[in-house]
């Protein structure tokens, strides 16, 4: 046999003797009335079924025939090694978004822990609250507001390039270019689109390997995707040396983009992040912050060449607002406020195809849901697949209806596409902003129709088209 199976082998029975120890000592518990559900096989668990239904994109199944089958919105399974509850509606939801630093902390599976080292997803408590206070003074409104024009500049040469001209293009990989530009600029101040196309196709790597066993051995995704990470750390950490330089000698702006902000802030205990810190956060966002929305994007393309009348409107909507501008006038703040409709339907897409399917907790005492015992240790998932398409909370869930967003909106806990509680997606205005300053540009230059009108979606771990969406383009009248 030869050395490297023989490793393989020896992990294998390492990771066999770690579920057994585990499983054995939850069993010493008869009394625990744990959730029903099936751990499954030592390991695997039920990893392949769930699996099965990322690749066919339909979460909603695979949860509706478990809690139909037990007969409860809560219920056990295993995956990647691990026993997990599974909380379903609104009230799974409700109850751990509401229980952060009470009864659970964020938990993220070994592999996307192992990739993102330093970063947020491995910090709780209070460290967490002050590295999201961090980052978010960067990512919130009122100073993304200023780079709205800069967002419209890309997207408008994203699309003078790489759209215009062309009969038919691929959706999936060239928004991936739009919504990678935006990052790398915005967070790196990386305009060469030489160096950017680099880094893109090294996170093309670091993503396949981010959701998996943690197999470190060469020819896993795993293997491939940390190798692809510390290239890219590498590559930050030139810039961030170089930019401590620059700043100090005035060549480069405090404000100019999310690595002067990380370098010349403290938190408010006067403590800065080390240099480390700051390049697993940027590896993190740059990570979270393109992947997610071109999942986003792809899907609105895919919504509106397939709802004609959903196109029309946010077509009226978006020539109303360039016809209240000069000629060439970048758009504003102000614009982007005005795009309620065009919103409501990217709201509407992500509750139909949420681009994620939900994130994970860890139980960090014993506690008791819904009459069941939840042992201190154990993983907990929340999902958007067990609410989003729940008549109950939605009529006509199957119906595209964009108008189910005006107003007051659906009712608290229903709808989760960026989570919520204490740890909910920091990055919700910049997808806001990055999704409508694309939308805009996109329809009033062209309309189209779907090559594969049926194409299915899979997650991967991000909703992704199965045969990357190609598309008609046509040039619109406006
Ligand atoms: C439409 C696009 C996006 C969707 C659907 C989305 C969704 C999510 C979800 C579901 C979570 C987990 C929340 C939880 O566990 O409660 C999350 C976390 C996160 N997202 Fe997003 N996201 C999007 C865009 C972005 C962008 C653009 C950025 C950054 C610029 C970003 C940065 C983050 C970060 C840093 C976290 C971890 C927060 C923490 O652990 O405290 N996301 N996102």
């Amino acid at each position: 046999m030869e050395v490297n199976n023989l490793v393989v082998l020896a992990f294998i029975v390492v990771l066999c003797l770690l579920f057994i120890t585990k499983i054995v000592r939850l069993r010493k518990h008869p009394n625990l009335d744990l959730p029903p559900g099936n751990l499954g096989w030592p390991i695997v668990g039920e990893t392949f079924e769930f699996m099965r239904a990322c690749l066919e994109g339909n979460m909603t199944k695979f949860l509706g025939e478990k809690m139909d089958k037990y007969d409860s919105r809560v219920f056990k399974t295993s995956m990647f090694g691990d026993p997990i509850v599974v909380f379903c509606g609104p009230a799974g939801n409700k109850f751990l978004f509401s229980n952060e630093n009470k009864n659970v902390q964020v938990w993220w599976p070994s592999s996307v822990r192992k990739l993102l080292r330093l970063s947020l997803v491995n910090k709780v408590g209070d460290e967490a609250k002050m590295m999201r206070r961090l980052l978010m003074s960067f990512l919130n409104a009122e100073t993304l507001r200023n780079f709205l024009p800069k967002m419209d500049t890309i997207a408008q040469h994203h699309i003078m390039t790489h759209w215009e001209g062309k009969d038919e293009v691929l959706v999936y990989p060239i928004v991936q270019l739009y919504t990678f530009e935006l990052a790398c600029c915005l967070f790196l101040s990386i305009e060469d689109s030489v160096h950017i196309t680099k880094l893109s196709s090294k996170f093309e790597e670091f993503l396949k390997g981010i959701i998996g066993f943690p197999i470190n051995l060469p020819g896993t995704r795993f293997h491939s995707a940390m190798k692809a990470a510390n290239a890219i750390r590498k590559e930050i950490k030139m810039i961030l040396k170089k930019r401590k330089v620059d700043l100090e000698e005035k060549r480069a702006a405090p404000a100019q983009d999310l690595l002067s902000h990380l370098i010349v802030t403290s938190d408010p205990s006067g403590r800065f992040m080390t240099e480390m810190e700051i390049i697993d956060n940027i590896l993190l966002l740059l990570f979270a912050g393109h992947d997610t929305s071109r999942s986003v994007l792809s899907l609105v393309m895919s919504y509106l060449g397939k709802l004609p009348q959903v196109y029309e409107h946010v077509l009226k909507e978006q020539v109303e607002i360039s016809e209240g501008k000069e000629a060439g006038e970048l758009l504003q703040w102000e614009d982007v406020q005005k795009m309620r409709y065009s919103w409501n339907v990217a709201s509407e897409v992500m509750r139909l195809s949420p681009p994620v399917g939900g994130a994970y907790r860890e139980a960090i005492k014993d506690f008791t849901y819904a009459d069941y015992n939840i042992p201190k240790g154990w993983k907990l998932h929340w999902n958007t697949g067990s609410s989003h398409k729940d008549p109950t909370l939605f009529q006509n869930p199957e119906t595209f209806d964009a108008s189910r967003f005006e107003g007051a909106g659906p009712t608290p806990y229903s709808y989760v596409p960026f989570g919520g509680g204490p740890r909910m997606c920091l990055g919700q205005e910049f997808a806001r902003l990055e999704i409508l300053v694309f939308m805009h540009n996109i329809v009033k230059r062209f309309n189209w129709d779907l090559v594969n009108p049926d194409e299915k979606f899979k997650y991967d771990p991000m909703l992704e088209p199965l045969k990357g969406l190609p598309i008609r383009l046509h040039h619109s009248n406006f």
